[in-house]
């Protein structure tokens, strides 16, 4: 109560000093409040006055959500995990538990459009020179140069935010999907920044054809068992399935995003599309404080639309409608956006565009970070039905399937030659003495249901429903 009215008197006075910004939504004042340790509350003042308030978590995103809103916002001054202020910073007042930091917006527009340019130029230059040296190199030394770059021993955890940053700081960001706990807790380990509970979990792990038929409790179900195997660091990005977020009444998708960050245990939810309705839903589920993932270009759960999953933008006005759709995203508060089987030069262009980052599958090198989904890259379905599925843009840095294969045919073939288990895998022993008297107990045993068989036909008086005939 006492945060916001003393935010709201800051924000008035902020806003009759200070320029105004471009989007009225950019949070200029971050206020923490907390009553313990463990339970902090926050307050964002943004420029129109609008009081967000939520939890922690939701602070964090409604504050990169309002940050990503505007084009060209002052993320520098935000920190990755706490929303500390760096920079210009305003010590605005402070009691026993509560701070407030006020973020100035005073740089002009023009002069930092010039910086995301220059950025963008360094960028790419570092971009094609790093490719160029690791581009034809075998799969087995690329491996290895990704497992020992990637595999991590920082254990912060991964926000939007961070996310945002890596971008900035021209360090890519990997996505792969996991929809159990084993794959968690594999992807964890590899130190990927995101693991999406991806809706390709119907085709992989489900079976199915498409990724159309997999309900929203289906995909909490498997959530929880990734927030199992990977319960701390990694940000967590929980797809919404078909059917549960496109309506008008944008309340639905709410509702359901709530469900996969309440029951899921999911930090962010992804949608696909961006048209002007989508982008409605994403700014909606956004302002309820869940951070959204975007995703355009090839968007499977429109296959019957698209007519198959087929790679889109190759024709320039189609190219230059999914800039538009990203673009529209971030303004709708996504904190970043998948480009799914686009060509190369139209998702580098996007990520040039953008100000949040692009990831990107089947999009070429261009983009701030890649997303494989976990059995293809592992080469997990070495079968004939997983070609149909394993998109010509996935490289297998492994053939995980082969071994599967190997493994179970081998454990067949022991078990019905007799040689598995064996001494070796038959642990567990009785004393002789102990053996003695079970034997012994065993043989009286016997001696009994001996005389109670003794009439042939007993047991076939007895039917499958345990009466007698
Ligand atoms: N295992 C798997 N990996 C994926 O990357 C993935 C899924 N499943 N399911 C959901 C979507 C569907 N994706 C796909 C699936 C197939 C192609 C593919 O094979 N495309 C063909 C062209 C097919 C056509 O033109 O009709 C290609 O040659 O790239 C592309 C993306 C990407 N996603
Ligand atoms: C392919 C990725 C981006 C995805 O959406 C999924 O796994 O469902």
């Amino acid at each position: 109560m006492m945060t916001s009215i003393l935010l709201r008197r800051a924000a008035a006075r902020a806003s009759s000093t200070s320029p105004r910004s471009t989007h009225d939504n950019i949070p200029f004042m971050v206020a923490l409040a907390s009553s313990s340790c463990r339970r902090q509350v926050c307050t964002i003042a943004t420029m129109n006055h609008n009081i967000m308030q939520g939890s922690i978590r939701h602070r964090r995103h409604a504050v990169a959500a309002a940050a990503a809103g505007n084009r060209y916002p002052r993320m520098d001054y935000l920190s990755a995990s706490n929303i500390e202020l760096v920079g210009q910073r305003h010590y605005h007042c402070h009691h026993q538990h509560q701070q407030y930091y006020q973020i100035q917006h005073q740089q002009k527009q023009t002069d930092i459009n010039l910086h995301y340019r220059r950025h963008l130029a360094s960028s790419l230059a570092h971009f094609s020179s790093s490719t160029s040296g690791s581009g034809d190199a075998t799969n087995t030394s690329t491996t290895t140069t990704a497992a020992s770059s990637t595999t991590t021993t920082d254990n912060k955890k991964v926000t939007t935010l961070s996310i945002i940053a890596k971008k900035r700081r021209n360090q890519k960001i990997t996505m792969v999907t996991a929809y159990d706990y084993p794959s968690a807790v594999h992807v964890d380990r590899a130190g990927m920044d995101i693991v999406l509970v991806g809706d390709s979990c119907a085709m992989v792990e489900l079976g199915f054809e498409t990724t159309l038929p997999i309900t929203l409790d289906q995909m909490i179900h498997h959530c929880q068992a990734v927030k199992r195997g990977a319960p701390n660091r990694p940000l967590l990005v929980g797809d919404m399935p078909f059917g549960s977020y496109e309506f008008d009444n944008v309340d639905i998708a709410l509702q359901n995003a709530y469900r996969m960050v309440k029951e899921g245990g999911m930090d962010a939810v992804k949608f696909e599309g961006g048209t002007e309705a989508r982008s409605k839903i994403v700014r909606h589920v956004v302002q309820g404080g869940i951070a959204v993932l975007g995703h355009v270009g090839l968007t499977p759960q429109a296959i019957n639309v698209l007519g198959g999953f087929r790679a889109q933008g190759r024709k320039a006005e189609q190219a230059r409608t999914l800039l538009d759709e990203a673009l529209r995203l971030q303004d709708a508060g996504a904190f970043a956006v998948v480009l799914e089987c686009i060509p190369s030069n139209v998702a580098s262009v996007i990520t040039e565009q953008l100000e949040i980052p692009t990831i990107g599958i089947g999009a070429g090198g261009g983009t701030s970070g890649q997303v494989l989904v976990f059995h293809d890259l592992l080469g997990m379905l070495s079968h004939p039905h997983h070609e149909e599925f394993c998109p010509k843009f996935c490289k297998k840095y492994a053939s995980v399937g082969i071994h599967i294969n190997d493994g179970l045919a081998q454990f067949k073939k022991e078990v019905e030659e007799g040689m598995f288990p064996g001494k070796e895998y038959s642990p567990y022993t009785m004393s002789a003495e102990e053996e003695a008297i079970f034997n012994d107990l065993v043989s009286k045993d016997k001696a009994k249901v001996g005389l109670t068989s003794e009439t042939p036909d007993e047991s076939d008086q007895l039917n499958l429903y345990g009466s007698k005939h």
